[in-house]
Formats: structure tokens, C-alpha cells, sequence
């Protein structure tokens, strides 16, 4: 299910109901339409197609609108009416509205207007469908499409509820933003985000660090180039490119704040014109955008756009560092070893079987990257038996010694302090470790007692 867009129009006058769908189709280009002009055929129309909207006329021969409006209501609670009539009677609009008409418009209102409403009617029924399918799905604790999964290795319960979550809202027209530092698996996921929403469509991928607003317009919606001879060279943009597939917005948080108005702007309007035209074409692809930054704090630092940040995270993933995934570690470094030795056509070494609890304490700070670099080096300098664990020791070496640093060296303020105040420093900490025993505090500071002796009384 993706966006609710199928409309049914109802009306006698056959006339009538081409000239709507026509205008319709013009200014709701995502809308699919169907006509009725028989009433007796309206309530098998709904139980065949998949309705979210009536448009639906009140005078008719047989079954009148406000007969259908009452049955509608209570048969198909999801589809919305909107009554659209010659009947200009204040009393009449009120009783639809009052009987769950969405909207009321007579025939001579502008078409603009009608339009704007048709579209606010498919968001709430729209929203409504996804809301309830999220609910569904999330409560349920199998998931239907394992293999949407399959390059994601983990038993790790955590990521295990965010495959669940995935799969509830993958569905979504709305925006998916993913959070998680560099390595932990957000292009992974994106990728199964595709594989459920849309596999037949393409999965196209955009860098964002480093972008100007210029060229992320230009990259997004494309442009037309006007020669001197008065062709027209055009450039798709990735908008047009990716059609019903997914967009991945790789690095949101580097946006520049110019690029965030146009970003969205695509995601309010469903629209975009391409540069150098002013035809508007609709954006159909589903955008999933990942961050290592903490876009809140982005946000309270003025980089990035309160509006933005709350589209993009309608539906929000937060990958854990694999530090704190110990359950998959040994998984990971099988998994890798077995595409490393695939990749440099090497027999797979074997992993030793103590050294996912000599990993335990290592904090990967590059997170897969690191871990499936590190294999890499491992199987290459492998014998083809066991696996050399040089690269991974070497790492945790290079950590320990990092970590300890500070311990053993002297680490001093940025205002140096006077030699006399290093001095008594000294004294003092010497006095404390021997618990005022100045033989063996003079010991410790390498003089002799009466020469501490001195520097006390002195002091
Ligand atoms: N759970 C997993 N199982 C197996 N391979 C994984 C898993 N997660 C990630 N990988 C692999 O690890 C590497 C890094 O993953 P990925 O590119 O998805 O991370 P990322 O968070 O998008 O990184 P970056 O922020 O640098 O773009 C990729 O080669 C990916 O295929």
C-alpha cells in the first residue's frame, strides 16, 4: 500500500463527469480516476476498487447522494465523500457534512479549490491506511519478507525489533531517516527498505556531504538546456531517473540550509520543475535519508531546519555501533572471511575461536568498516588454515595503549604552574602516599630527609 490515490466521480451527467475527470487529472496528477454516472452501481464499484475518495453528486435519478453519502459512511468507514452538486442550499451542505461528508462544493465553485481538497482528502485517508498497517505489522512478531534482510547479519534483539519496525513502515509514502554513526549499516538498510517497498524500481543514491544547493537542485530535478538553434537539450534529474523506486539521501545533515528549502519543498508538494522549465512533474519515489549527525543538535545549532527535520523523521531508525552488538561479532567475521576469500580467490582461513572475546573490549570505531577492513587484511595474510589475528591484536593494542596513555604520563594545565608550586606539589602528594613518613617520602622524591626535612619547615 503507498499513496492512497484512487477517486470514484459520481454523476448522472456523463458531460459533466468527463469534464471533471479531465480537469482533475490536471491538477491531481497522481490521482487515479474513475467514473460512475449509474448510481444503482456505486456501492459494487467500492466493494471491486480500492477507493480512498467519492466525488459524488446529490441529485440523481435512483439512488440520490445523500441515500449513497449514508452508505458509503458506514460500509466503507476508510473511503472519504466529497459532495460536488448544483444544489446551492446552506442547509443541504450542512446536513453532509454533519452526515461525514469531507467537503462540499457546488458545480460553479473554482476547480482550483475542489482540487486542493481532493488532494488533502487522499493525505488523510493516506495517512489512516499507513497508520493502521504500521500498527499491524509492528505488533506482529514474524516478519513477512525475511529476505528483504538477507545482506544484514545479526541475532542481536535490537536490530532484530528495527527489521520488524522496517518492514512495518517500509511501506510508507513517508520519509524514513536513518541514525547511526559511520559503518553500522544505514546504506544496508536503505537497501532493504527498497527490496520491500519497491524491488522492480531503482534504488538510486545521492552524497550530500560536500554539495552545493545548486548542484543538489540541479542533480535532483535536472535541467533543460535552451541552444542558440532553439533545441532543447534536456537532463533527467535523479527525481525522474529513480520514478517509483527509492532515493537514498546519503549524509542529510551536510545539507547547506539553501538546499533544505528545495529538499522540502519535493517533499511538501510531491512536485518538482526541472531547471530551466515550468512544467511541474510529480515526484513519485519514497525517500529514506541517513544522518550520523544528531540533526536535533544540528537544528539547535541553526545548520538545519526544524520543518525538515520533523518531515524527515516521520519514520525513524537508530542503528546501534556494533560495539554494542557482542552477539554478532563471530557471525561478522565468518562472513567476512567467506567474501574476502570469494573476492581475492583465497582458500577461507579458519577463525581461531577465542578472538570474538579478545574483540569483547574493542570499541570499533569505524564499526563494519573497520571490522570487515580488518578480515580482509586477516585473510590475505592467512595461510589458508587459520586465520592471522595480527590485524585484529594489532588494533587492540594500538586502543589499549590509547586508553592508558594519560595514566603514565604527566598530564599538565594549560596555564603552566610555577616551579615553586611543582615543588610542593610533590612534596605534598609524597608526604600522602607515605602517610607523613618523610624518610620514605624522601625516598620517593629522591633527596634526603633533612633536605625535606628544610623544604617543610620552610614552607
Ligand atoms: N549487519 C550486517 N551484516 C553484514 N554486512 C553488513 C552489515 N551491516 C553492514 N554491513 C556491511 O558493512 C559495510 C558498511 O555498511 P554500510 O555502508 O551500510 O554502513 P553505513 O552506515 O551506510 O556507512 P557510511 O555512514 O560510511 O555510509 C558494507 O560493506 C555493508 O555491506
Amino acid at each position: 500500500m503507498k499513496l492512497a490515490r484512487n477517486i470514484l466521480l459520481v454523476d448522472d451527467e456523463a458531460s459533466w463527469l468527463r469534464t471533471l475527470a479531465v480537469t482533475l487529472n490536471r491538477l491531481v496528477p497522481e490521482a487515479e480516476i474513475d467514473t460512475c454516472v449509474d448510481s444503482r452501481q456505486v456501492i459494487n464499484r467500492l466493494q471491486v476498487g480500492d477507493y480512498a475518495l467519492v466525488l459524488l453528486d446529490l441529485t440523481m435519478p435512483f439512488d440520490c447522494g445523500e441515500t449513497l453519502l449514508a452508505m458509503i459512511r458506514s460500509e466503507f468507514p476508510n473511503t472519504r465523500v466529497i459532495i460536488v452538486t448544483g444544489v446551492n442550499e446552506v442547509d443541504t451542505a450542512v446536513r453532509c457534512i454533519k452526515n461525514g461528508a469531507y467537503d462540499y462544493f457546488i458545480k460553479t465553485d473554482k476547480v482550483e479549490e475542489l482540487a486542493q481538497s481532493v488532494r488533502r482528502a487522499l493525505e488523510v485517508v493516506g495517512l489512516e491506511r499507513n497508520y493502521l498497517h504500521i500498527k499491524e505489522r509492528f505488533l506482529s512478531r514474524t516478519l513477512d519478507n525475511p529476505q528483504a534482510f538477507n545482506n544484514i547479519l545479526t541475532c542481536e534483539p535490537q536490530m532484530l525489533d528495527q527489521f520488524r519496525y522496517l518492514e512495518a513502515v517500509a511501506f510508507s509514502p513517508e520519509p524514513l531517516l536513518i541514525f547511526g554513526q559511520s559503518g553500522t549499516g544505514k546504506c544496508e538498510f536503505a537497501r532493504a527498505c527498497h527490496s520491500l517497498y519497491s524491488p522492480q524500481a531503482p534504488f538510486l543514491t545521492i552524497n550530500l556531504a560536500g554539495i552545493s544547493s545548486e548542484v543538489f537542485a540541479q542533480k535532483m530535478c535536472g535541467h533543460l538546456h535552451h541552444n542558440s538553434d532553439g533545441q532543447v537539450d534536456a537532463v533527467a534529474g535523479l527525481l525522474h531517473q529513480v520514478g517509483d523506486g527509492v532515493l537514498y539521501l546519503n549524509e542529510v545533515g551536510a545539507l547547506p540550509l539553501a538546499a533544505q528549502i528545495t529538499l522540502l519543498d519535493l517533499l511538501e508538494t510531491r512536485q518538482y520543475y526541472p531547471l530551466g522549465s515550468d512544467s511541474a512533474y510529480p515526484v513519485r519515489c519514497k525517500f529514506v535519508a541517513s544522518t550520523q549527525d544528531d540533526l536535533l543538535k544540528l537544528h539547535q545549532a541553526g545548520q538545519f531546519r526544524s520543518d525538515l527535520l520533523y518531515r524527515l523523521r516521520a519514520h525513524k531508525i537508530k542503528l546501534p555501533p556494533l560495539a554494542n552488538r557482542p552477539l554478532d561479532i563471530s557471525m561478522l567475521i565468518n562472513h567476512f572471511i567467506a567474501q574476502a576469500a570469494s573476492e581475492m580467490a583465497l582458500p577461507a582461513p579458519q577463525q581461531p575461536a577465542d578472538l570474538a572475546t579478545k574483540l569483547a573490549s574493542y570499541n570499533f570505531p569505524g564499526n563494519l568498516h573497520e571490522l570487515k577492513g580488518m578480515v580482509f587484511d586477516a585473510v590475505s595474510r592467512s595461510d589458508g588454515v587459520a586465520l592471522n589475528i595480527s590485524p585484529f591484536m594489532e588494533a587492540i593494542n594500538e586502543h589499549k595503549s590509547l586508553t592508558q596513555a594519560p595514566l603514565d604520563t604527566l598530564v599538565f594545565p594549560k596555564v603552566l604552574p610555577s616551579l615553586a608550586q611543582m615543588n610542593q606539589a610533590l612534596i605534598d602528594e609524597a608526604m600522602s602516599r607515605t602517610a607523613n613518613n618523610q624518610t620514605a617520602a624522601a625516598q620517593l622524591l629522591g633527596i634526603s630527609q633533612s633536605a625535606l626535612s628544610r623544604r617543610l619547615k620552610g614552607h
